[in-house]
């Protein structure tokens, strides 16, 4: 079996930046990786871009076109297509899986949006759970300087609102599932990335 990475955090959090790094670092030890993320590429994943993510960043606050619940699903099913079709396959033939955004990004997300917490979690129980999860922390303030371009100035005060609550559902979350390790993301890339290899060889020492 390989080894299952997942990095999350809130928007700008760096987590895209960090997963290329990664990859980078264990190809160089010679591990064979796959780089994907969520919501992925396939028409599921499309279709949340259309129906939830819509507009952009600033379409994820008031221009969601359908429920909450149905958001939820769309991530969920647009997850168990992932987990099928490429992690499982990928895991099999022995190759390091690095996700940006699994589960947690639902569970973070979803229930800041006034979802129930254990609901989600059964919804995404088909879920296999990963070796590692680095949630890269750190302040929302900050995270806005490293995107503000990308959200319009009307809504960045409910950006800024939900971005607090999934911070702290992220940090709740970090008590109730133990793969979840904190890494600081307020230092600079080369800092976070070192913290990161940190986890990582620790994980491949086991
Ligand atoms: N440690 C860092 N310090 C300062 N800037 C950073 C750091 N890491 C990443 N950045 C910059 O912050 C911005 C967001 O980074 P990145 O796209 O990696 O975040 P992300 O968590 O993947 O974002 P999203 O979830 O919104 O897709 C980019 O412009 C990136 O260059
Ligand atoms: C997987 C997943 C994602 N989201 C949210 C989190 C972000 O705001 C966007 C994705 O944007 P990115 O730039 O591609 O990271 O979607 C969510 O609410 N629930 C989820 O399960």
């Amino acid at each position: 079996m390989g080894i299952f990475i997942v990095l999350e955090g809130i928007d700008g959090a760096g987590k895209s930046t960090q997963a290329k790094l990664l990859k980078l670092w264990l190809e160089e030890r010679g591990y064979e990786v796959v780089l994907t993320k969520e919501p992925t590429d396939t028409p599921f994943g499309k279709l949340i871009r259309k129906l939830v993510l819509t507009g952009g960043r600033e379409g994820i606050i008031d221009g969601a076109k359908i429920s909450h619940e149905a958001e939820a699903l769309l991530f969920a099913a647009d997850r168990a297509e992932h987990v099928d079709k490429l992690i499982k396959p990928a895991l099999e033939s022995g190759k390091v899986v690095i996700s940006d955004r699994y589960f947690y990004s639902s569970l973070a997300y979803q229930w800041a949006r006034g979802l129930d917490l254990e609901w989600l979690i059964d919804l995404n129980r088909f879920a296999i759970r990963p070796d590692l999860v680095l949630l890269l922390d750190l302040p929302v303030k900050e995270s806005m300087k490293r995107i503000r371009t990308r959200s319009i100035k009307t809504e960045f005060d409910k950006i800024v609102e939900l971005q607090k609550k999934v911070r702290e559902n992220y940090l709740k979350l970090a008590e109730r599932f133990p793969e979840i390790k904190i890494v600081n993301a307020l230092e600079d890339v080369d800092g976070v990335h070192r913290q990161i290899v940190a986890l990582v060889e620790a994980l491949l020492e086991k």
